[in-house]
Parts: structure tokens; sequence; C-alpha cells
């Protein structure tokens, strides 16, 4: 390490034209490149969410104290303070600094863009991470990490690579290149972590092992779901696109683990890996299902048919379902799939214009099910992790005209300060409506001193007769302004 070098930068992120022209509309140039900025660096707080089920955020404090502090003597960085959040009674958070000035040492590494956001946030590299490695590399070696900006480096290449790479830190690699690679065609042989990152750009404890001991690597406007969400102990809650499992099982600690959360994906391996995540966690209440969720409503007798025994007979998880009872759910939450350009760092999105717009016609399906689903008097919480209007407030607009008996809720006070309102000039979206929007810009403080990934989430609540509720911000159609 040397104190001469200027520290590095990272150039703000460069969209293809035609994404440019659709994700810009809303902001003046300042925003927009502020937004750009932002989203090459990881975010400056790391937020860790306590599963109190097991521990409570006193203890869980110190322990991370413990661990962190023992993170930084080993890297030689002075102490990182652990901070409990001031609003939310299960987060702990830490701050990041960098970039540190770190000189490139020893002979390099390569690795993909994905497995570079994460270095950048505190990880070490999995040898699946690792695409080139430049030869002689030992067991034991320095090297120097750097990211393939263009995707386009061989996989167990062994000469230097020469296209655009951009440097994020160093490391020791735990396996040769012997170790990582067999044949001619370059298999990939090793397991496990590959390089220890010993002198990343940023001073960010890697913290994935606090999983075990009940501290949750999660970013604070995820955490807000659960809490915008309020579910309550022995409620049926349902949980649309779950997997990971991030939200759920924050869920059924906010329940004490006590009523049913249902939780769905699409994709039977990942029902396979929620399903190990939850049980990890030792939780009784959640239960996993492989399913469809645009299209998994019951037909109404079946409804009548399902419901009508003393006591409501989920199936095993982990099985494949179909259909769900309508008008069942106490809350929903739907966080579904979405365009995640508010995830941070991100090197070089590589979204096409097709799949940026076919997001927000699905992510309407989905509210359609989810509508269908939830209880008179019921919650829902729509989020997404991108700050594409199309995705958000104009899906919350399209809910508004669509759903008349959705009502959007406004901004919970305790998010006041932390959570910014929807952006201006949506459409059938009126003044109120848009206040009541939580929007998080990528780059912007999330409470005093803080920061976040970008996102966006919204509440609604299902009317159980037509009128207006005193705390609900007046339902309008979709001309008014
Ligand atoms: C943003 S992720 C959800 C993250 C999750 N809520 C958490 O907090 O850990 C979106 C998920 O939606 C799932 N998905 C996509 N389409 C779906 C569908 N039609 N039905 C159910 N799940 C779907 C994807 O497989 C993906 O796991």
């Amino acid at each position: 390490m040397t104190s001469s070098m200027p520290p590095p930068s990272f150039a703000p992120v460069a969209f293809q034209p035609e994404i440019e022209s659709v994700l810009r509309t809303n902001y003046t140039s300042d925003q927009w490149s502020s937004i750009r900025s932002a989203l090459a660096l990881p975010p400056s707080t790391t937020f860790l969410r306590v599963n109190t089920l097991l521990l409570p955020r006193s203890e869980a404090k110190v322990m991370l104290q413990t661990y962190v502090d023992g993170q930084c003597t080993e890297k030689g960085w002075p102490s990182c303070p652990v901070y409990e959040h001031p609003v939310f009674t299960d987060v702990l958070y830490l701050q990041v600094e960098g970039p540190l000035v770190v000189e490139p040492a020893g002979n390099e590494v390569i690795i993909d863009t994905m497995c570079g956001n994460a270095v950048l946030r505190g990880a070490d590299i999995f040898a699946t991470g690792v695409l080139a490695a430049q030869a002689p590399m030992r067991k034991g070696d320095r090297v120097a990490v750097y990211v393939d900006l263009d995707g386009a480096c061989l996989r167990g290449q062994s000469r230097e690579y020469t296209g655009r790479k951009t440097f994020v830190g160093n490391g020791i690699a735990l396996m040769g290149r012997e170790d990582l690679y067999k044949g001619s065609a370059k298999q990939l042989r090793g397991k496990g972590v590959g390089v220890q990152m010993t002198s990343p750009l940023y001073k960010s404890p890697g913290l994935s092992d606090m999983f075990s001991r009940g501290i949750i690597l999660q970013n604070l406007p995820s955490i807000m779901v659960g809490h915008a969400l309020d579910p309550q102990p022995g409620q049926t809650v349902l949980d649309m696109c779950a997997a990971p499992g991030g939200k759920s099982t924050h869920l059924a600690a906010l329940m004490k683990d006590q009523g049913t959360i249902i939780a769905l994906d699409r994709s039977f391996p990942k029902i396979d890996r929620l399903t190990a995540y939850i049980s990890a966690q030792n939780l009784k209440s959640v239960k996993a299902y492989c399913c469809d969720a645009t299209g998994c409503v019951m037909k109404q007798a079946e409804t009548d048919a399902f419901l009508n025994t003393e006591s409501i007979e989920w199936w095993p998880t982990g099985s494949r379902i179909t259909a769900l009872p309508r008008e069942t759910f106490d809350r929903v939450l739907l966080d579904g799939p979405c365009s995640a350009l508010g995830q941070r760092p991100n090197f070089s999105p590589d979204i096409t214009l097709g799949v940026l717009k076919h997001y927000p016609q699905y992510q309407r399906s989905l509210l359609h099910a989810a509508h269908k689903l939830l209880k008179p008097g019921g919650i829902l919480v729509y989020s997404t992790c991108t700050f594409n209007a199309a995705e958000n407030e104009h899906n919350v607009a399209y809910a508004i005209a669509t759903f008349p008996d959705l009502e959007i809720l406004p901004i919970l006070p305790a998010f006041e300060g932390i959570a910014a309102p929807g952006l201006e000039g949506v459409p059938g979206l009126c003044e109120d409506a848009r206040r009541a929007c939580c929007r998080f810009e990528p780059g912007m403080e999330c409470g005093e001193g803080l920061e976040s990934i970008g996102f966006f989430f919204a509440r609604f609540r299902k009317r159980e007769v037509q009128g207006v509720h005193s705390d609900t911000v007046a339902h309008q159609d979709s001309t008014s302004r």
C-alpha cells in the first residue's frame, strides 16, 4: 500500500443508449449522472438483520463487533464500529470506507462482473468465480484481482488478460492453477474459496459466516418491506416470489414463528434451496411450494371446499402446487422478478430493451393474482429492487386504477426521512399516492449518513366495505392527477 497514489475511481455505469433513454426520462441530467456514479460503487453502509427468534439485538451487536474486530486486525484496518439502527430494532449496520489506495500485487486473477460486485461488498472468491489465473499461480501466492468488464476472458486462460478490466484488490490464492482447472477444456476442478481477499478496495468485512449465528446480511429497504407488511403472530401470509427467502424468514421472525407463511417460487431448484434455508433457521411457520404465482388462484367452489374444514390442511413443504384459495391471506408480499437495476455495485448492466419492457406487464399479472388472494381488510406490499419507474410508480398507478377496492396506504411515520416519495409526472398517480410510495434512489441517503441499494415499495389495503378509512389516502381513478 502506498499513500502517494491517488485513490482508484470507477467509471459511472454505462447503459446501452436505448436503455438509457427509457430509464432517464424522469430525471434531470444531474440526477441521472449521480445515479450512474452511485451504481458503479458499493453502498457506503452494510446492513444486517438480527434473527430475533434466536438472539436479542444487543447480544448480536457484541458478537458481530468481536467478529468484525478480528477481521479488521487480520486485514490491518483500524477498528470498524457496529451500530444499532435508531428506528428498526432488528437492524445493525457498519459504515464501509473506500475505495482505499491499494497497489496491485502479484500475478493476476480474473473474475466476472457478478463476482466483482460481491468482492466490493466484502466477499472472498469461490473457485467457481475464478475465470482465469495467470500462470504460475501456486497455493499461498499473493494475487491481484481484476474484473473482466466485457465477459470476454476465456475460462482457465494462463496468460495476462489484455481486455477491459478493473482492479478490485489483492488476495491470497488458497488453490493453485492445477487445483482450479483440469484438462485442455479447462473444466473447473476446485471447490470452496479459491482466493481470500486480504486487501480489497473497500473496507467491508466479509460477514456471510454470521448467518449461522442469526445475523443476516440484508439491505435496509428489503428489511423495511417486512416492517411495512407488519405481519402479526397467528396470521396467514403469502410471499408470492420468495426465493432465496430473505423476506419470508424476516416475516417469520416478525410473527414469532406463529401462524402460516406460504412461500412460493416458480423455480423448483430455488424451492429446494429455500426449504434448506428455512430448516437451517428452524422455522416452523414457513411452507415453501413450487408454483407459478401468476395464475395461482382457485375458483370460488374450490376455495370453499378447501376452506370448509375445521383447520386448513396445507400441502407438504417442498411440493409443487398450482392454486391457492381466494381471499385467504391477511398479508400478501409481492417482491417479484424485476430488472434489479438498483443493485450496487453493478459493473456492467447487460439488460436488453426487450427484457426491460417485459417486466411491467409480468408484474401486473402477479398483481392480479395478489389482489384475488388478499383477504378484504388485508395488506399487500408491492416491491422491486429497481429504479425503473415503469416497474414502480406506473404499476402503482395501474393497481389503483384497476382494483377499485385497493387503496394505497400512506407512508408509515417511522419511514419518513428514510424513504423518498415516488417520482413526479407519472400519469394516474395523484400527489397523495405519489407521497405514499417509498423510493430509494441509488446513492440517496436513507437516514442520516446511511446509504443502500436502489429499491421501491408501496403498501395497499383491500377495503372490507366501500368507503374511506381514516388512515388511507383517497382512492383515485386513472384520470386524476
Ligand atoms: C426478487 S426475487 C425474490 C426475492 C425474495 N423475495 C427474497 O427476499 O429473498 C424474485 C423471485 O421471483 C421468482 N419468480 C419469477 N416469476 C415467478 C412466478 N411467476 N411465480 C413465482 N415466482 C416467480 C424468481 O424465481 C425469483 O426467485
